[in-house]
């Protein structure tokens, strides 16, 4: 593993040739890194001119301007790792050997590729003995069955048995991981195998296979270029070659299998690099926090809009709010206090992390401890719950048990947001007419406490924060648990006015 990148996104270099339909070589290789988390850069060796059918010819640009390019990428960025493509001819070999030796990237992945699935050579004839010495330059290399014979410079092996022996003697002869592929075998099945003869593999095993069931497609163009700038990708990730591979499989076979979708060209066409991506992720830029923040703010601002134009409040701003409705006020939000503890109690028993976990306990003895007292002070200790609770009380707080017994952390966290975020909101305009002679001064100063504002803040950015996580089924339940919660803010405001004349 590279413990020079500060992020988790590997920069990953494909050197390779181009397929202008996207199927294969670096337009392959730039899906495979990006569908597997990684920063994409490429290296052009030769511009190939292709399509699903077949190759009709290639053009090699000189390879001075293959070592520009080269350079230009490593005198500038980190790589992370790099993938190696279709090389063509000995002189490409040798520029990008001797880059290699220059530029030392920590994680080689040789994808030795020799003929397309068309049949059309990709690689001079002359050019294999030049390969099979680039070996001893890369950490793993992929070779198909064809071109796990050329660099064993044996016959092409018959059975998986054999393809495991070749690789086995590769391994060993040239000090490199080889990952064969049995793409090409006949059957059902589609297994590949790592195979390491210095059986530095876990248990130190010499061959770890994969199995794998052969998907009935033709569709198969550049499955052997996405699955090396793949593992070139997963592994700076990993940092084990037996992860990175499983990894990479499911990928691409959930990959292989919905090429077809595609509808790329009449030949041999492209696997679907985000397939599951898009059919799990979605392509749609997710919400950000403040951007559930916003939308739900707004979402409640008739709400909000309603709350301050209450008598209650306007007269708790002004000091004409009469005596016995803030009593009536205060010994309900006395009874609410006592079950939001409660239900606080019970988000930090759900919480997925000890950060919010800690953050609604804190919450549910601040309630109690702070916020009670304060009642407990106005009302008289052994009065404080004497009342029975009004409808509007039993219908916020049920609400607020239902969520909580229903036990999803996402939901009921949204629906006690709105206790910390309303409150807030409104103290910030009550405090400041807290003048002296105001009958309720000490109430409305209780409302300047910058400690409940942080506490406010924090509630905001731990429920926003899980919404723009989750899917969008659970974002939709946690903002009707917030605007139910909303709107029983409101009720609870307008209450006192409806009880007492
Ligand atoms: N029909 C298939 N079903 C499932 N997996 C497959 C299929 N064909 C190939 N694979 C898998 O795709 C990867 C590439 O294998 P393959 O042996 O075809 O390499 P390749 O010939 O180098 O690929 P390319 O088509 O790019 O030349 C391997 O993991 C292999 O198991
Ligand atoms: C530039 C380039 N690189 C590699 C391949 C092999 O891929 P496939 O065997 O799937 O055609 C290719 N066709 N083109």
């Amino acid at each position: 593993m590279n413990t020079d990148n500060p992020t988790s996104i590997p920069r990953v270099l494909s050197i390779a040739g181009t397929d202008p339909t996207g199927g294969a070589g670096i337009q392959a290789d730039l899906k495979s890194i990006a569908a597997n988390g990684g920063y994409g850069m490429a290296v052009v060796t030769a511009l190939v001119a292709q399509n699903t059918t077949g190759v009709r010819s290639v053009h090699v640009p000189p390879s001075s301007f293959l070592t520009e390019q080269l350079d230009a990428v490593s005198d500038d960025v980190a790589i992370d790792a790099v993938k190696i493509g279709m090389l063509g001819n000995v002189e490409i070999i040798d520029t990008v050997r001797g880059w290699l030796d220059r530029a030392r990237p920590p994680i080689v992945v040789l994808d030795p590729v020799m003929v397309a699935t068309s049949g059309d050579r990709l690689l001079d004839a002359e050019a294999e003995a030049a390969m099979r010495a680039l070996l001893s330059r890369v950490d793993l290399v992929t070779p198909n069955i064809p071109e796990l014979a050329v660099l064993a410079e044996e016959d092409a092996a018959l059975t998986w048995e054999a393809v495991l022996a070749q690789a086995t003697r590769v391994s060993a002869a040239h000090s490199v991981i080889v990952l064969a592929k049995g793409g090409h075998l006949d059957g059902d099945a589609a297994p590949d195998a790592l195979v390491d003869a210095s059986a530095a593999l876990s248990g130190r095993r010499t061959v770890v296979e994969f199995p794998g069931r052969r998907i009935k497609t033709k569709h198969t163009h550049g499955t052997g270029c996405s699955l090396s700038s793949a593992l070139a990708t997963v592994q700076p990730q990993t940092g084990n070659w037996e992860k990175s591979v499983a990894q990479v499989k499911a990928w691409l076979t959930e990959s292989i299998a919905n090429g077809a979708g595609l509808h790329v060209g009449h030949g041999h066409g492209p696997v679907h690099h985000f397939a599951g991506m898009w059919s799990r992720g979605g392509t749609v830029t997710r919400s950000t926090a403040d951007d559930v923040a916003k939308k739900w703010w707004t979402g409640i601002r008739s709400v909000r809009d309603g709350i301050d134009a209450l008598p209650f409040v306007r007269g708790l701003g002004d000091g004409t709010l009469g005596h016995d409705q803030f009593s009536w006020y205060l010994a309900q939000d006395a009874l609410y206090l006592r079950d939001y503890s409660r239900v606080l109690a019970h988000a930090s028993a759900l919480a997925a992390t000890t950060d919010e976990q800690t953050f609604w306990a804190a919450n549910a003895h601040g309630a109690l401890a702070t916020e009670l007292q304060l009642h407990e002070g106005w009302l008289g200790p052994e009065h404080t719950f004497d009342t029975p609770p009004s409808a509007t009380t039993t219908a916020y707080l049920n609400h607020l048990l239902a969520c909580a017994a229903r036990g999803d952390y996402a939901v009921l966290i949204a629906a006690l947001l709105p206790c910390f975020w309303i409150y807030d909101d409104v103290g910030a305009r009550l405090h400041p007419l807290a003048t002296p002679g105001h009958p309720y001064r000490s109430w409305l100063q209780t409302y300047a406490d910058p400690q409940f504002a942080a506490l406010s803040k924090q509630a905001v950015e731990i429920v926003t924060g899980l919404a723009a996580r989750a899917d969008i089924a659970t974002q939709q339940a946690m903002w009707e648990a917030f605007r139910t919660s909303a709107d029983h803010e409101l009720a609870f405001f307008a209450a006192p006015h409806a009880a007492v004349e």
